[in-house]
């Protein structure tokens, strides 16, 4: 301990300062009493050297001296500048901070004298990330470059999107989230496990920040395409929420991933020495939904009303259900059923442009009846009736799902799950999705599984034998469990698919021809989704608010895009598009009478990009 911090603590001990701040930063007296009622020995004995642990280090906090028995504090003093202003990584600005900086909060000599911009940063980050061949190594660099400098990591991200989207999302983050135990570092979300009834509200109030807008939540039981994941499902609302920042513009402070853990039905996991969460089959009945209870009145009774919760990957005989319950008292949204759905139906939109007619004049094909398959049906359904002012009773019978056991068929109704039932129109059973397609003979084939290679040759081929131009998307993630291949959909369809998937798939070439394929994810619709919300101050969902979304994407896609064969206008042009998704989204809201934010802007895209976060640094005085 410095002369000087040995001066400071004796004023503290002598009652002289309650709180003050010094080149050391603030000391509260209420650390310091810690020492005298924990530590067992007096401050004024720790300060004058008499208790040390040996070693030549004087035992300050009493910490080595103390018997095993002996209960301590661990406090610290926190420091507001200097070495601790590096470790702060919302402030932190590395080699970026200005001579004025240096002198002003004590980082002479903490830092190399170059001083860069956060340009020559950025470039210095592409440049070494780009040196990783192994995916799982660029998203650990950008994990530690989160924790180290939040502005540089979004400036990165931002910058950089269709280079950084499949390192900090799909398809990386799914063998992170495998990997997660062995790669898990510090805690970037909220953990609450079964541990935590009856006390959830306190764990809630262990995150340092106080105003979030924003959760992404999931019980880690359905992880992209990876099934249970347990525990280590924190990947994906960590990996969701930062897409909420750098595509939507949220503050990251307003950002609050959350994993509750009830436990994992995953052996491989239940036997992983590594494993990070609870080591117990999965909570079901009534032990869950009391869980889950809990939590959601926690939210609401600590962020209040409008704190949007976003549920993420759960398992379907779950999602529904929360959905259902919660949607009428909280704001809640599930982007597996509402966002992929929302998404779909806007690439669906602009596809017409190339493939011609009306949603009412097509056919749809669904493989997987799940959360996204019956979710994107639904939503198609719904704006196929206000199109066309038919019941959606009726608009539902042009679409057709295939789940495990085949096509979906009134003979199966009554065993089949809820979400299912709507869709069992008459028709002799099909066994599987090859004699499926050629007995529907659909104009559009939407892949929503999660089991990889299922839209094999045949299937492709038996699309492009009736449609000109088959449109087929591929929405299982991550890239291991997509139906197909961009390549395979453009090869086996002579260059004729319109193809779109839930993970990127390079351009192809085919026949001399470049063919770009789209990205058909959710993530294009929930960070500007969300921001729409937020700045009306939206109370609850509602339907018309993801037709709403949809519309504002698909006017998006422009001609140079169409040319390409895209659906999906490209990720570089994601903030403006997110500020247009949200001005649509808001103003929806406020016609419903949902926006609690008054009076409504009057330029509401532009509100909408005025209210988002910047990364660029801030200048320290
Ligand atoms: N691109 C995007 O934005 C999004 C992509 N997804 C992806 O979609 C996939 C599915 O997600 P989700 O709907 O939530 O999952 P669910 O578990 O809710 O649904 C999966 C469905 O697929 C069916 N299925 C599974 N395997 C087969 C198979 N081999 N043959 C036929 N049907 C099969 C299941 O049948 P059964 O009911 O009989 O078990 C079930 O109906 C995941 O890979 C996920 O990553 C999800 C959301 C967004
Ligand atoms: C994209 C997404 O939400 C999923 O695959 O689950
Ligand atoms: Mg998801």
């Amino acid at each position: 301990m410095s002369s000087l911090q040995r001066h400071f603590l004796r004023r503290v001990v002598q009652g002289v300062g309650r709180e003050r701040k010094s080149r050391w930063g603030l000391i509260t007296e209420r650390k310091m009493a810690n020492v005298v009622n924990d530590g067992g020995d007096s401050t004024e004995e720790i300060v004058n050297g008499a208790v040390g642990g040996g070693g030549g280090v004087e035992d300050v906090y009493g910490e080595d001296f103390a018997t095993e028995e002996q209960f301590l504090t661990p406090w610290a003093v926190s420091i507001a500048s200097g070495y601790n202003l590096m470790r702060d990584p919302r402030h932190n600005k590395g080699t970026a901070f200005t001579e004025k900086e240096r002198d002003a909060h004590y980082l002479r000599g903490l830092l190399p004298p170059a001083i860069f911009t956060q340009e020559l940063q950025e470039k210095r980050l592409m440049h070494n990330l780009r040196q990783f061949e192994v995916p799982l190594q660029r998203y650990m660099a950008m994990m530690d470059l989160q924790e180290r400098n939040e502005r540089l990591f979004y400036k990165l991200l931002i910058d950089n999107v269709e280079e950084l989207l499949p390192v900090v999302y799909t398809p990386t983050v799914g063998e992170a989230c495998q990997k997660y135990g062995s790669i898990f570092r510090r805690p970037q979300g909220l953990y609450i496990s079964l541990k935590e009834k009856g006390k959830i509200l306190e764990v809630l109030k262990n995150w340092p920040e106080r105003n979030i807008q924003v959760i992404v939540v999931t019980d880690g039981e359905r992880i992209l395409g990876l099934g249970d994941l347990g525990c280590q499902g924190m990947g994906i609302p960590v990996g969701k929420l930062s897409l909420y920042t750098a595509l939507g513009g949220i503050r990251p402070s307003a950002c609050l991933p959350i994993t509750i853990d009830v436990g994992t039905n995953n052996e491989k996991l239940l036997n992983d020495e590594f494993y990070i969460g609870l080591k117990q089959r999965r909570a079901t009945g009534q032990e869950y939904a009391e869980l889950l209870e809990e939590f959601m009145t926690a939210v609401k009774q600590n962020y209040g009303e409008k704190v949007l919760v976003q549920f993420e990957d759960f398992a379907n005989h779950n999602a529904f259900d929360l959905l259902e319950k919660y949607t009428r008292s909280h704001l809640v949204f599930n982007d597996d059923i509402q966002g992929t759905a929302s998404v779909v139906l806007a690439g669906l939109i602009a596809a017409l442009k190339l493939v011609g007619g009306t949603l009412a004049d097509h056919k749809f094909l669904f493989l997987g009846a799940g959360e996204a398959g019956t979710g994107i049906a639904e939503l198609i359904a719904l704006e196929i009736s206000k199109q066309t002012k038919a019941p959606v009773e009726e608009t539902r019978k042009k679409i057709w799902l295939v789940d495990s056991k085949g096509l979906i068929v009134s003979s199966r109704k009554e065993s089949l799950q809820h979400f299912k039932k709507p869709w069992a129109h008459d028709h002799e059973p099909v066994k599987n999705l090859l004699d499926a397609v050629k007995a529907i003979k659909p104009t559009v084939l939407i892949g929503s599984s999660g089991a990889g290679r299922t839209f094999t040759k045949e299937v492709v081929e038996a699309m492009a034998s009736f449609n000109e131009k088959p449109l087929i998307l591929a929405l299982s993630n991550p890239t291991s469990q997509s139906e197909c291949t961009a390549e395979e959909a453009y090869t086996w369809s002579q260059g004729r698919a319109i193809f779109a998937s839930g993970s990127p798939f390079d351009p192809v070439e085919y026949n001399g021809t470049l063919m770009v394929p789209g990205q058909a994810n959710n993530a294009y619709i929930f960070p500007g989704f969300g921001l729409g919300l937020i700045m009306s101050g939206a109370i609850r969902v509602h339907d018309d608010l993801l037709l709403a979304a949809s519309e504002a994407l698909a006017v998006q896609v422009e001609d140079e895009h169409f040319k390409k064969g895209l659906i999906y206008p490209p990720f570089t042009n994601i903030r403006k598009i997110s500020a247009n998704i949200a001005a649509k989204v808001a103003d929806k809201a406020y016609q419903l009478g949902l926006a609690s934010r008054l009076p409504r802007p009057k330029d509401l895209v532009k509100h909408a990009e005025s209210c988002m976060y910047s990364p660029l640094y801030r200048t320290y005085r």
